[in-house]
């Protein structure tokens, strides 16, 4: 699955960044298509890539697949806001699409990945025990928040005695039930009393089938998914300890080696400099990466010149600052003509060209790196062997060694071999190889006697560098002429159990076959299936380029187990070493460059003053930044002096701090619309359906609050809106995105705030409790859920509503979602069942994404009517017509329907059902009884959405395609303009 779904990505990859840059596109309709197939392809990565991460337990597998798995999610969100952006419209139909790709609409669900909640369910267990504490103490049990409806006396009277009937009703059904039980354990008395087996029988038949537990497939399938979870956990935990350890083992064993390289290295560098340019270098100072910062440069010449280069530039700089005031004010006016010039609702000439182009990815690179990082070439499996033994990363300044010189090269050859001696090495040798006595010496040295006996001693397969062999006598021979060379030369060879690292100038001449074919002189070479330039980088890079890319054909036969790779532990760890030991060796080297100076050159250091010079400016502008930061302090914290967990504790009691239910946003049922395409093609804008709003929620909210990635490169989506008519599930979809994420949710509903923290004081005291630096943020994802959302905002304040100030929040509610950063998983979220009511501007400012929830559709309704029947036990039958019950059902919302089941499906009617079975008939009374949302209602949502600026800018939008549709009608067939979507696809169709 790994592979398949990184074979894929490589290449969507290959679409999504061609070699050459494409032009920018003018037809609307490809520019979507373009959009929607890789929105479609990522979808199908990131569903392969989320089971992948679910089923692995090799530890630093998963993060390489954690790492491109955000990095898609991310890529899916961004392309979903570039086909927002498009087409202003949230909603886009895909359904054509899917034909070509060969997908279902069960392939549009955008997945949610599985660890967003079971990383965190310890903290998640642990918070909701607390609250349930904190609930137990004072006995407040979660309260829905009551909405309030002004009702006449009379109303108030009848629904008390209506209230009152019920209460008497349900004490004499509870009376009844209780003489029914007690009837039966007599009877059951009798019963006991015979035990015959043939009544047992037939008693144990009778039980609900329905009642049975999971089936013995489901229950090992649970059984495994458990075991692997807590395996994942505990290799992870193998993999944390080790990563403390081998860095322990790394710095003592290595740590004195690499210190002695690193400072033979720097002082090669600076007689390097020296011989090139007559004196010693500046050592770069800590700020521009100390000593790490030379080996990025090549030769001594480049070096100088880049520094005159720098100096140049310094000067230029310099000069131009005082006419660089001028100029910007010059290009903020141009600025300023281009935008109203471009304001005629036509977005798509970004750019000199016309046309569009793919906005910058934030996520690409992360997805290219992970894509990268989990390829190998293709020949790291070696065709002879079928695998690789070990990895050479095999290092040269200038070239590989066909001919050498001998002088002032350097060869850095790490050899990393298996841990266990029962690794298969082919050993062989070319005479007069650079690599091989290095080579040899260490897989020799690593080989146990017996290993080395049954050896066949013919070649050496070093991941894609093949170094032909010769006879075994040869290579024995050889062997003991490399040795006495190596130590005759007293050539450094660190060691440790599995690493080797040889440094040393050398010459040799020879052959070095790579894949296969015979090179002579290498000036760069393909490792691992990147190009390696051999111009002497022996750090960092390389390093983790070996890390990088092992996984896609690695060899783990003997890791049936999947631990962890200490092999990789220590790359990564050796690195991290060298970094730290680097710090100190720059220390060192820069006194001994002092030094050298001072005998040397006679340089007594001028360069102190300009440190001064330097320190004075540093500090000016920390006394700058200081004193702004002082201004901006201003703000009170109100909470200075209490913990996190006190006010936590003051939240739940004050009921702002709820429990979300749990539900799964899959559990929010609704159909896909398979006309989506064809009715816009008709210029028609569809309702979307229910499924298209549970994609909009993960994508909008689930996504970008269970990841931290996502949320801080993705485009930042401080608030949501869900408006529709009552019932349609907006508080459902509410828990449903706090569950998937394991969200707090907070209550700032206005009926919830109502006699609450009152005054201007005691609101801004919550907010800064909420909000501002405190719980929300230190504990987030969180979600701040507003209820009646248009209450805040209404245009007119109803008399009866006037004492529960609705309208309390409107000032700060702005403020609220501007202080949500890109950092923090924070999220407004407003329903609301009366948009229209409220003022738009207001409130479209505070909810800058609108999401309609429309009235379910008869797929929708059919497949609800199914699932909410059989989850309660119903046994379907030809005598419940659904298919009617559905259709009757239209214009109700789902709230409705799951009234109507409730009050048909009584216990006593369930046990009923298999005498009598349940008809569609029976709950046309329940339905009867309740409004469904009427024409004019919907209609109203509609207008509503049409004056939200996203449907304004559709309809400018449509408007001016229109008219450049009619104009080149007019201009007959020689117009240049962009196509409308619809066009395009109607010319396609008359073809
Ligand atoms: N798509 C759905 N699938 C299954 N159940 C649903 C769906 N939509 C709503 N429901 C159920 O219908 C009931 C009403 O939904 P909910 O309270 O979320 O609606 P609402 O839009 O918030 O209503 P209101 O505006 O009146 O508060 C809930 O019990 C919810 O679980």
């Amino acid at each position: 699955m790994w592979a398949d779904a990184q074979g894929a990505l490589q290449d969507l990859l290959q679409d999504e960044m061609p070699l050459s840059l494409p032009s920018p596109q003018k037809d609307r309709f490809q520019v979507f298509q373009t959009l929607a197939t890789f929105y479609l392809r990522y979808l199908q990565i990131f569903r392969g890539l989320e089971a992948v991460y679910d089923q692995i337990v090799h530890p630093q597998k998963r993060r390489v697949v954690r790492h491109v798995l955000e990095g898609v999610m991310g890529r899916l969100v961004e392309l979903k806001n570039e086909m927002v952006e498009l087409e202003y419209s949230e909603f886009h139909y895909f359904d054509d699409m899917l034909q070509d790709l060969k997908m279902t609409p069960e392939d549009l669900e955008v997945p949610i990945p599985r660890y967003f909640v079971r990383e965190r369910i310890k903290v998640l267990k642990e918070r909701e025990k607390i609250l349930a504490q904190i609930l137990a103490k004072t006995g407040n049990i979660e309260q829905e928040p009551v909405a309030v409806h002004s009702v006449t006396v009379e109303r108030a009277v009848r629904l008390l005695q209506v209230s009152e009937r019920a209460r008497q009703g349900r004490l004499r059904a509870c009376f009844m039930k209780e003489i029914r039980d007690e009837e039966w354990k007599n009877q059951r008395r009798v019963i006991k009393s015979s035990l015959d087996p043939n009544l047992s029988a037939t008693l144990i038949q009778k039980i609900d089938p329905q009642l049975s537990t999971p089936s013995p497939a489901q229950q090992q399938a649970k059984h495994v998914e458990s075991s692997r979870h807590q395996m994942q956990e505990q290799h992870e935990a193998e993999y944390q300890q080790a990563l403390i350890t081998v860095k322990e083992s790394v710095r003592l064993m290595d740590g004195p080696d690499i210190k002695e390289m690193l400072q033979d290295q720097i002082r090669q560098w600076f007689l390097e400099c020296r011989d090139a340019t007559g004196k010693f270098p500046d050592f770069p100072s800590s700020d521009d990466g100390g000593s790490a910062s030379i080996f990025a440069q090549k030769t001594p010449e480049e070096v100088a010149a880049e520094l005159a280069a720098k100096q140049q530039e310094k000067e230029k700089k310099k000069n131009s600052k005082g006419k660089k005031a001028k100029n910007a004010a010059k290009d903020q006016k141009k600025d300023k003509k281009g935008k109203t010039k471009g304001k005629g609702g036509d977005a798509d000439t970004a750019g000199e060209e016309e046309g569009w182009k793919m906005s910058p990815s934030n996520f690409l690179p992360t997805v290219f790196e992970g894509a990268k990082i989990y390829r190998a070439a293709e020949n790291t499996l070696h065709p002879l062997t079928g695998h690789s033994s070990f990895r050479v990363i095999y290092n040269m300044e200038n070239s590989l060694p066909a001919q050498w010189d001998g002088e002032r090269k350097r060869t850095v050859v790490r050899c990393a071999v298996g841990q266990t001696e029962e690794f298969k090495v082919e050993v062989g040798l070319h005479q007069g190889s650079a690599l091989s006595p290095f080579l040899f010496a260490m897989v020799i040295d690593q080989l146990s006697e017996e290993v080395r006996q049954e050896s066949p001693w013919t070649m050496m397969f070093a991941d894609d560098i093949v170094i032909c062999s010769e006879s075994r006598e040869q290579v024995e021979e050889n062997l003991e002429r490399w040795r006495f060379a190596l130590e005759r030369r007293e050539m450094k060879v660190s060691r440790s159990k599995t690493e080797y690292m040889c440094v040393n100038e050398r010459e040799g001449s020879g052959t070095v076959r790579l894949q296969g074919e015979e090179v002579k002189k290498v000036q760069e070479f393909k490792y691992l299936g990147s190009t390696v330039q051999s111009n002497g980088e022996c750090g960092k890079e390389v390093k983790k380029r070996v890390q990088a890319e092992v996984w896609q054909a690695r060899d783990e036969d003997l890791n049936f187990h999947q631990h962890f790779d200490p092999e990789l532990v220590r790359e990564e760890k050796r690195i991290e070493v060298e970094v730290e030991v680097r710090v100190q060796v720059d220390e060192l080297m820069r006194q001994e460059l002092k030094n050298l100076k001072l005998v040397v050159d006679r340089d007594k250091g001028k360069k102190k003053k300009k440190g001064k010079k330097a320190n004075k400016k540093k500090k000016k502008k920390a006394k700058k930044s200081g004193k702004k930061k002082k201004k901006k302090k201003k703000e009170k914290d109100f909470t200075a002096d209490r913990t996190i967990e006190s006010l936590y504790e003051e939240l739940v009691l004050e009921g702002i701090l709820i429990q979300p239910k749990t539900v799964k946003l899959c559990d929010y049922l609704g159909e896909y619309s398979y006309l989506g395409t064809g009715l816009r093609q008709a210029d028609i804008e569809p309702m979307p359906s229910l499924s298209d709003v549970r994609q909009l929620i993960a994508l909008y909210g689930v996504l970008p609050l269970g990841s931290q990635f996502v949320h801080e490169r993705g485009p930042l989506i401080r608030s949501l809106l869900l408006a529709g008519p009552s019932g349609v599930g907006k508080r459902m979809l509410l828990h449903a995105l706090c569950t998937e994420t394991g969200a707090n949710l907070f209550n700032l509903s206005p009926a919830n705030l109502t006699g609450k923290y009152p005054g201007r004081s005691g609101l801004q005291y919550l907010l800064h409790m909420v909000m501002k630096k405190k719980v929300a943020r230190q504990l987030q994802p969180s979600v701040i859920w507003i209820g009646d959302a248009e209450k805040t905002f209404y245009k007119k304040v109803p008399k009866l509503e006037k004492e529960l100030e609705p309208k309390r929040l409107k000032k700060d509610l702005a403020k609220v979602v501007k202080s949500i950063k890109v950092e923090d998983r924070v999220l407004l979220v407003g329903t609301s069942r009366r948009p229209f009511d409220a003022d738009l501007k207001a409130l479209c400012k505070v909810y800058k994404k609108v999401i309609l929830i429309p009235r379910p559709d008869y797929a929708s309704r059919l497949n609800l009517w199914k699932e909410l029947l059989r989850v309660r036990g119903v046994q379907l039958s030809p005598s419940l017509d659904l298919s009617s019950l559905a259709k009757v059902t239209d214009g109700y919302t789902q709230g409705h329907i799951l009234q109507a089941v409730h009050s048909v499906l009584t216990s006593q009617r369930l046990a009923r059902q298999t005498k009598k079975p349940l008809t569609a008939l029976e709950f046309i009374p329940p339905l009867a009884r309740q409004d469904p949302i009427y024409k004019e209602e919907e209609e109203a949502f509609k207008t509503w959405y049409s004056r939200t600026p996203v449907g304004k800018r559709r309809a400018r939008a449509e408007k001016a395609f229109q008219e450049a549709a009619e104009l080149k009608k007019g201009k007959k067939k020689h117009g240049k303009g962009i196509k409308t979507a619809a066009e395009t696809k109607g010319k396609k169709k008359k073809k």
